[in-house]
């Protein structure tokens, strides 16, 4: 059985003890969730590339970034330029892109992921979900952290996962939006690889972030018998 996966974003952490979480994390995150948006495909703007060559100077982990952009061929350069390791878009976006995009990420040596929305069916991304690497489910309206979990998002969890059986697919599956005690147990059931944990499951536990980490891997043990290994 693969081991599941915790991706902290970052966006949620508390910057006045950046190097603190970091150098505890480096050790028992899996990845860092890197959110970054333009304030216009969603109303907020966090994080950036900057802030992603400002982590790698105390931090090997690899990085995923989450493009929240009207304009993702912009970004994907610009990720591109500092090895970026996961450069995930949103499909409602990469019409007309997707491939060309995802060839150019590809070419330089990276993984390509692509996020649906809640409102997204699967079916969007039929035509290149061969090619691309990660699939992120948003479990929430994108573009804050707190928002109200969306249970029906779950089914795409779980077709996805039936799907990569059925067909051979390689992608790997990652949720997104409001992870935490109250959601766990439901999430597992859907099987994603790969969880990102915000304020709500991992940051807001506790002031000290090694609580927090203990606080979280209790939570998750409480609603679904697992370890976070
Ligand atoms: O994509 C995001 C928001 O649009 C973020 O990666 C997470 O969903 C957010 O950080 C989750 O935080 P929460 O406290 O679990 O809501
Ligand atoms: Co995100």
């Amino acid at each position: 059985m693969k081991k599941v996966e915790f991706s902290p974003s970052l966006m949620t952490m508390d910057l006045d003890k950046f190097k603190e979480q970091i150098t505890f994390l480096n050790d028992h995150a899996d990845s860092y969730h890197i959110d970054i948006m333009d304030g216009h495909y969603v109303p907020n703007i966090t994080l950036s590339p900057w802030f992603i060559e400002e982590l790698r100077k105390i931090s090997d982990l690899p990085v995923s970034a989450h493009l929240m952009v009207t304009n993702p061929s912009f970004w994907v350069q610009q990720l591109i330029d500092i090895k970026c390791e996961w450069i995930c878009m949103h499909a409602e976006v990469l019409d007309g892109l997707a491939f060309r995009l995802i060839d150019q990420i590809h070419d330089a040596g990276l993984k390509a992921g692509v996020v649906l929305n809640p409102e997204t069916p699967i079916e969007h991304i039929f035509p290149y979900i061969e090619l691309v690497d990660k699939i992120t489910i948003m479990t929430i309206d994108p573009g804050f952290a707190g928002q109200r979990f969306i249970e029906s998002t779950l089914d795409k969890i779980t077709a996805l996962r039936e799907l990569r059986e059925e067909k051979g697919y390689q992608y790997v599956i990652e949720m997104d939006g409001s992870s935490n005690r109250k959601s766990f147990k439901r999430i597992d059931q859907a099987g994603p690889d790969i969880y990102i944990v915000g304020r709500s499951g991992l940051f807001g536990l506790d002031d000290s972030i090694e609580k927090s980490w203990e606080i979280m891997c209790r939570d998750y043990k409480d609603m679904t018998g697992k370890e976070i290994s």
